[in-house]
């Protein structure tokens, strides 16, 4: 059995229409372990809705097979395919609460569901508006709610059985920035103090960026690249990655940042990431002492990845061709470091 919570194997997706097939999703391989934060980012159309819906065993998927704590969804019967779902919270983009009922009504709901007395309903019900922060709201209704209040029930009511994953589909999409940061702070917590392992999938690299601690990348119905955050964040290798990280990320520059800075400074462009606000000085400073070259910072600042930051800086470098290439070895070697062609 595989030590993964989540694991995709070789999973393939095609939809029939008439004559017509749409492959959704190509051989993917993915491994969600407990107690991470795995966020799957893709543009419209990429594959990210199938994936959730082959997760939680509301498709089947046309190869390869679909585990959940160590169970191959293809091999069940569908009794024991909704023991596995309610193992599973979801939340969703448009909150989904029921309008005719309070707020303590929408989170009892899965409870009563489940078989729970009205006793323990109630206790539960307490803890979890406590915990979402939302304590004087029990007895209001949907509509009298923000958004941002809405998803903190939303997200109350998926936790509510205790299930030991969450599945957050597009789940700030539909709140401003503000609100965004409150609800992605609140799913940090879910995390960190109740130990559920999240997986949320978005089209946002800020949603990436602030709660994700692995990230897997959808194309056209491929993975086409996955690893801890911070690794990808510092060097993307995936062209729909880049484009993701140009959009959001103003320190790495872009395609065109790159040829204008090329018509601008003379030597060599390299960008260095660095893993904190401590390291680039004295590492720039190292560069130089030990070998003939000069450099200028061109590009490139801090940007905040959960509690952390990691700098990204472009330097021209400047000396005779061996001087750069010992130089750029040099930064290699604390640095994650990328050489413009
Ligand atoms: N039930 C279905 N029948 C036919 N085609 C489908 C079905 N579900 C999804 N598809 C197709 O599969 C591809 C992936 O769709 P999916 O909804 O998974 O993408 P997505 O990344 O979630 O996009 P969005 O962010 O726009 O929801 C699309 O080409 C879509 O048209």
């Amino acid at each position: 059995m595989s030590e993964a919570l989540i694991s995709l194997r070789g999973v393939g997706k095609s939809f029939t229409r008439g004559s017509t097939s749409v492959t959704a999703l190509r051989d993917i391989d993915l491994d969600v372990a407990q107690g991470q934060v795995y966020a799957v980012i893709g543009y419209s159309g990429a594959g990210k809705s199938t994936l959730v819906r082959l997760i939680n065993g509301l498709e089947q998927p046309t190869s390869g097979a679909v585990l959940v704590e160590g169970k191959d969804l293809t091999s069940l019967s569908a009794k024991e395919i909704r023991q596995v779902r309610s193992r599973i919270g979801m939340v969703f983009q448009q909150f989904n609460l029921f309008g005719s009922r309070t707020v303590f009504a929408n989170i009892a709901y899965p409870l009563q569901l489940a078989g729970w007395s009205k006793e323990q309903q109630q206790k539960r019900v307490a803890e979890l508006l406590t915990f979402v922060g939302l304590t004087d709201k029990a007895w209001a209704y949907p509509e009298e709610l923000s958004g941002g209040q809405k998803q903190r029930i939303g997200i109350a009511r998926a936790l509510a059985t205790n299930p030991p994953i969450l599945l957050a589909d597009e789940a700030t999409s539909a709140l401003d920035p503000d609100t965004t940061q409150d609800v992605l702070r609140l799913l940090r917590r879910v995390n960190e103090e109740l130990g559920v392992t999240i997986v949320v999938i978005t089209h946002e690299m800020d949603v990436v960026r602030s709660l994700a601690d692995h990230v897997a990348v959808l194309d056209d119905g491929r993975l086409v690249e996955s690893g801890p955050v911070r690794e990808i964040l510092a060097q993307p290798k995936a062209a729909t990655t880049r484009r993701f990280l140009d959009a959001t990320l103003r320190t790495r520059p872009g395609d065109g940042e790159l040829a204008r800075l090329r018509e601008t400074y003379d030597g060599v462009l390299v960008t260095v990431a660095v893993p904190d606000q401590h390291t680039i000085g004295g590492l720039l400073t190292d560069v130089v002492r030990d070998h003939d070259v000069s450099f200028e910072i061109v590009h490139g600042g801090y940007t905040t990845i959960k509690d952390e930051s990691i700098g990204t800086f472009t330097i021209a470098l400047q000396g005779d061709s061996t001087a750069v290439e010992r130089a750029v070895e040099a930064l290699s070697g604390a640095a994650t470091v990328e050489v413009a062609a």
